[in-house]
């Protein structure tokens, strides 16, 4: 006896040899009242979506898993979540191929030799109860890149000798990462999951390019914000936070 408490369980995966959307069900779960945490894994997914209303293809072989918990954390606290979701797709990533090839594009982008390699999708509700469902949809190209994609992308495939793991063996690793990262969250705060994006992150201190709904904003990308915003140096020298958008680096937009 060491007096430890028990570490908490994992939670369970379920797994669909064919689903329209890991994240669709999730907020059939969660408006069904059901509390998690529990990780949805999708095999084939047939109307996978990504942000800002895209389409978000799963290629054969590919990740696409949700997780669904509960929190009572304020929704601006909750959010910081696509970050940790971030930080454990980087060390998915990182158990396969060396952790310098793996960085982390603003908000939650993970590149894989500076090429988008996963998505990931947060969505949210209110509880009857009080507090909030979220749903952290991660898509990993693991064994194939879109045949049709607006942007360059790649699959952790292609830069692997070998095989890459199947989906049901990944998500027990994106599990694992991500409980690490939520305990570094829970017990340090967000301070500390920025410093971990900041040291991963793609594209700091070079022209960005932000495309925000209709509005397109030039400058240099300097950081996050204590929220999680990122730090736009306009070419007059002011500051524009940037917190909803795609962001661009150096890449036809
Ligand atoms: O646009 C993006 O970059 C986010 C893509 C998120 C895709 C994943 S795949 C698993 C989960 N289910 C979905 O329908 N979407 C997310």
């Amino acid at each position: 006896m060491t007096g430890e408490p028990p570490a908490p369980a994992a939670p369970p995966v379920v797994v669909f040899d064919e689903i329209d959307s890991t994240n669709a069900e999730a907020r059939r779960r969660a408006e069904a009242g059901e509390l998690g945490p529990v990780w949805l894994l999708g095999l084939r997914q047939s109307a996978g979506r990504g942000r800002r209303g895209r389409a978000w293809e799963t290629g054969a072989g590919n990740l696409a898993a949700t997780l669904l918990f509960s929190t009572d954390k304020p929704p601006a606290v909750a959010a910081q979540v696509s970050f940790v979701a971030a930080l454990a797709v980087a060390d998915l990533l990182a158990s396969f191929v060396p952790s310098q090839r793996v960085s982390l594009k603003w908000p939650n982008d993970p590149m894989l030799d500076g090429l988008k390699v996963s998505g990931i999708l947060v969505e949210s509700g209110t509880r009857p109860s009080g507090g909030l469902w979220i749903a952290v949809g991660f898509g990993v190209n693991l064994a194939a890149k879109p045949l049709e994609s607006e942007r360059p992308a790649t699959a952790l495939s292609v830069h692997l000798a070998g095989a890459p793991p199947l989906p049901t063996e990944a998500v027990q690793i994106l599990a694992e990462a991500f409980d690490r990262w939520s305990l570094v969250w829970d017990s340090l705060g967000f301070p500390a999951i920025a410093d971990a994006w900041t040291a991963r992150a793609h594209g700091l201190g070079a022209p960005c390019v932000a495309r925000l709904g209709t509005e397109t904003v030039e400058g240099i990308a300097e950081g996050l914000d204590d929220d999680g915003a990122l730090r736009l140096r306009l070419p007059d020298g002011r500051l524009r936070r940037i917190t909803a958008g795609d962001v661009f680096f150096g890449e036809a937009i």
